[in-house]
């Protein structure tokens, strides 16, 4: 069986992979797993960037496909910060109950209309012999006036659906991956894994 190498840190980025991958006809890993464990630096200015980076930094290491994912959240009313830099945006080993709330600070004077944001994903895949590829996809929504829901991580539980009005931590895992740009980017990178493996 073919291996499949996620090339991320993130925890909460493995489950949801991981769940989605669980029909894929491959062994999935983590880098922890594979034991190719390293710091990567992200250094591009684009989501896309960053996930070629990231990917293409391991291909040297290994003869699995690696895959890899950049995201992070959008506000509007922020100038679509903290964009690309989302995970090191207002201290990368601050939690993130606290980093929700600072948000929530800063968008007091926002009025519903402006508070409109959304998740961005690039999913890139890499490997020894196939030719780096990578997608981008979004969902909509809006910051809200509390942080819910205790699924998902990162910014879920102030980033809100406007088609149901819950935060995406109070989603169900198949309920968010259903809907989110970590959930379409990879449905339209496997269509492109399939073409490799
Ligand atoms: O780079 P890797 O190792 O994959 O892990 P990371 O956490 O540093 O990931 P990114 O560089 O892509 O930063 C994206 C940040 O955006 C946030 N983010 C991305 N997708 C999210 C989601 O589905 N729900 C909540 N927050 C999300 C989250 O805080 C991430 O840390
Ligand atoms: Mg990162």
């Amino acid at each position: 069986m073919k291996t499949l190498i996620v090339a991320t840190q993130n925890k909460g980025k493995v489950l949801e992979i991981k769940e989605m991958l669980r029909d894929l006809d491959c062994e999935v890993m983590t880098m922890g797993e594979a034991g190719l464990d390293r710091e990567i630096e992200e250094n591009g200015t684009t989501f896309e960037e960053n996930a070629v980076i990231k990917a293409e930094a391991l291909k040297a290491y290994t003869d699995a496909i690696i895959l890899a994912d950049d995201s992070g959240l959008e506000i509007d009313y922020l100038n679509k910060e903290p964009g690309v830099y989302s995970a090191r945006y207002l201290g990368k080993d601050t939690p993130y109950t606290v980093k929700n709330q600072m948000i929530l600070e800063r968008l007091k004077d926002a009025s519903p209309e402006e508070r409109t944001a959304r998740f961005v994903c690039a999913m890139a895949i890499a490997g020894k012999n196939i030719e780096t590829q990578v997608v981008r996809e979004t969902i909509e929504g809006y910051i809200g006036y509390e942080a819910k829901g205790e699924n998902g991580f990162g910014y879920d539980p102030i980033f809100y659906v406007s088609e149901y009005n819950i935060s995406t931590a109070e989603m169900s895992s198949e309920q968010k991956n259903a809907i989110s740009h970590r959930g379409k980017a990879l449905r339209a990178i496997t269509e492109r894994l399939k073409g490799v493996m």
